[in-house]
């Protein structure tokens, strides 16, 4: 007798640079208040699930040994929240194909999780109303709500309320990745520490970046990126300075740490530029590897998938 095979579902998603991001005071809960303006770029894992006897998660991809296959890898997690809201068992292998840098804030794990709502969602065929994966999305991590939005949009709280932002044409930037990550908690601390003792300044308002973002133009947008955990993140590997100034003699509009760190990003003017500074930048041995990517793009979406409702 024929056996069937399951068909795995697979959703692609992408990852974040932070194009403004700033961080309010320590509050009492152990976050801080955020006022950030994400961007979703085309550096994207995939993750896939398929029916299974238990709950399994592989990881496969660059700094794939460092991320944990246990209930603690935020993809397990959300199988987990997903089958107690279907009342089913979450008996599926997980399969991640990490193309985003572990612990590179660039919101790789954020992904994961998002990516894993959206595929058994499809593969359980619950029809979930997106805001319903957004309130599933929020207890998981403060980047999932947006890594299930993607495009450009503010986020406030600790990142988890989003509004679209409108923007015009296609950005282009150029990622280097660092040999190691940096931890997102430590980067905070590191942060409260250097404010007790008087610094860094803090970034202002978004407003410019918004009509920056409305206007298209890369040129405007770059002497206003602005991210208050750089500091911290340049306090604690120090020679993320070079690879910062290494991009923009490399051609590079403006470059900025991504989030936590230590992703640096660099805003150049168009395709072409991108492709040559990438170049540049491989060259000047200031990073473990180069990526060239572009934003906005969607959020998670199964592969494939061309249903509007996804959209
Ligand atoms: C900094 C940002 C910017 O987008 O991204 P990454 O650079 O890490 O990708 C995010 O705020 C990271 O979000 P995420 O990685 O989901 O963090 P969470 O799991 O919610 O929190 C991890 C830890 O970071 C600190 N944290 C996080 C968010 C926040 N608004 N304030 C905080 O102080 C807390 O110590 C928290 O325990
Ligand atoms: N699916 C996952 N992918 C990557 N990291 C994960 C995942 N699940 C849990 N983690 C843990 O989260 C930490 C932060 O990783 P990541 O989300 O990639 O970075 P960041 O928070 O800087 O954007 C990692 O060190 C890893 O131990």
């Amino acid at each position: 007798m024929l056996s069937v095979v399951p068909t795995p579902v697979t959703v692609r998603v992408p990852s974040k640079v932070n194009l403004h991001l700033a961080v309010g005071d320590l509050r009492p809960d152990g976050y801080h208040d955020l006022h950030t303006v994400f961007q979703a770029l085309s550096l994207y894992d995939e993750v896939s699930v398929v029916p299974a006897d238990t709950l399994s998660v592989t990881v496969r991809g660059a700094g794939a040994e460092s991320v944990p296959t246990d209930s603690t890898n935020l993809a397990w997690r959300a199988a987990e929240m997903m089958a107690e809201r279907a009342a089913r068992t979450p008996d599926v292998a997980i399969t991640i194909d990490k193309g985003i840098p572990v612990a590179g804030g660039m919101a790789g794990g954020s992904a994961d999780a998002a990516a894993t709502l959206v595929a058994l969602d499809t593969l359980w065929g619950i029809g979930a109303p997106r805001e319903d994966l957004a309130d599933l999305a929020v207890r998981l991590g403060s980047d999932v709500p947006f890594c299930l939005h993607g495009g450009t949009a503010i986020g406030t709280g600790r990142g988890e309320r989003l509004v679209p932002v409108l923007t015009r044409g296609t950005f282009h930037w150029v990622l280097a990745l660092a040999k190691g990550g940096l931890s997102t908690p430590v980067v905070f601390r590191e942060l409260d520490r250097l404010r007790a003792e008087g610094g860094p300044q803090r970034i202002g308002s978004a407003d410019a970046v918004l009509s920056a973002l409305g206007s298209g133009d890369a040129h405007q947008l770059a002497p206003l990126l602005g991210n208050d955990l750089q500091a911290a993140a340049l306090s604690l590997d120090p020679m993320l300075r070079r690879t910062l100034r290494a991009g923009v003699e490399a051609g590079a509009l403006a470059g900025i740490v991504s989030g936590s760190g230590p992703t640096c990003a660099f805003l150049v003017e168009d395709q072409h530029a991108a492709v040559t500074v990438s170049a540049e930048l491989a060259g000047a041995g200031v990073c473990r590897t180069v990526r060239v990517a572009s934003g906005p793009v969607p959020g998670a979406r199964v592969v494939g998938d061309a249903d509007p409702a996804h959209s």
